[in-house]
């Protein structure tokens, strides 16, 4: 595949902006400094515009924000916390500008679909990675699972599963499937306490996925009781103008917040690799050290240093290395 390759880690490396960088205008002793700016957090993106918060003297303000641009072709997503100058009162009508994305500690990315390569951060610094997903009605789709699980991994995000709709059947069957990965698993139900995943949301950044129907919004309202988002497509079908689709970032009532994401339906993984996947995994890089050059860890591979491994192990390395290469098999499938 020609063309530019987006360096897939570019986003976390290169997104403090410096001033004057580049020399590509003359540095004058009139260059304003950003030592004043104020620091916000990114509540939302709407067509160019940032919502961004700040702390007031009277507590949060949210301030309207385009990108400064000295930022160059940065962009500001959700969760980035950032640097403002100019206007930030957040009154009516006013606009301040962003000159400062502080280093992300961790990036959800998508591409459109695997052959675009345009990859696009789509939400920074969150921890967790709420992957939503219905037990039935609609059925599961393990292809979005497993890639919803590799941009967590390759992100540095941890990943959740949520099982909603578990009034309509077991959860087991999809729990086995990800039982060698050790990744969290809790089933709700809109009729049940949400006891399990409060306290798992409780003082951190969340982002939930999930695709249509699974009755995401319905769980966004119960964690947010002032979200208002909507349910049962209603109004999300015509993608009204003003409809936004966007992450939002909604504060916990207990403390925490979490990143609802409309508009995210699929991961394309184009730009990701399977030793992104395999990094998440302490005890299968170590042995994949002594794998050949090239290696690309799936059962095809002759003489992947994981076979003999899971061979010489008990019975549960041999599920590990299953669930791991449905992900890296996810990454594969192009
Ligand atoms: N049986 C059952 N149905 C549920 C549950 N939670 C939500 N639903 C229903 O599932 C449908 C989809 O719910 P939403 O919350 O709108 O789902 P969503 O994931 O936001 O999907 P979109 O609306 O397409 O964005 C609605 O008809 C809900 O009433 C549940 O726990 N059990
Ligand atoms: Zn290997």
């Amino acid at each position: 595949m020609a063309g530019r390759k987006f360096d897939a880690r570019s986003d976390e490396d290169d997104v403090r902006v410096r001033p004057g960088r580049r020399g590509s205008r003359p540095r004058t002793r009139t260059r304003p400094s950003h030592d004043d700016a104020v620091p916000g957090l990114v509540v939302g993106v709407d067509r160019g515009r940032m919502t961004v918060r700040v702390e007031g003297d009277d507590g949060p303000v949210e301030v309207t924000a385009m990108r400064a641009r000295e930022l160059g072709k940065h962009g500001v997503v959700t969760g980035d916390r950032v640097r403002l100058v100019g206007d930030t009162s957040g009154r009516v009508d006013t606009l301040a500008r962003i000159v400062v994305i502080e280093p992300r500690t961790t990036v959800l990315r998508r591409t459109a679909d695997d052959t675009d390569p345009t990859e696009r951060v789509v939400v920074a610094n969150a921890e967790l990675l709420v992957v939503v997903t219905a037990v039935a009605d609609p059925e599961p789709h393990t292809g979005f699972l497993d890639r919803c699980l590799v941009a967590a991994f390759s992100g540095g995000l941890t990943p959740l599963l949520c099982l909603t709709k578990a009034d309509l059947g077991s959860p087991d069957r999809l729990l086995a499937r990800y039982a060698g990965l050790e990744v969290e698993a809790i089933a709700v139900s809109r009729d049940t306490d949400l006891d399990e995943l409060a306290p798992r949301l409780a003082d951190r950044v969340s982002v939930l996925v999930g695709q249509s129907g699974v009755g995401k919004s319905t769980l966004v309202n119960r964690l947010v009781p002032d979200a208002a988002r909507a349910t049962g497509g209603v109004s999300k079908v015509g993608k009204g103008r003003h409809t936004s689709s966007s992450a939002v970032l909604l504060d916990l009532p207990g403390g925490g917040m979490v990143i609802d994401t409309p508009g995210i339906r699929s991961f394309g993984l184009a730009d990701t690799d399977p030793a992104d996947v395999l990094a998440a995994f302490d005890d299968l890089a170590e042995v994949a050290r002594d794998c050949p050059p090239l290696c690309a860890h799936t059962a095809d591979d002759p003489d992947c240093a994981l076979d003999d491994w899971a061979a010489d192990g008990p019975a549960a390395r041999g599920e590990r290395l299953a669930s791991f290469r449905r992900l890296v098999a996810a990454v594969g499938a192009r």
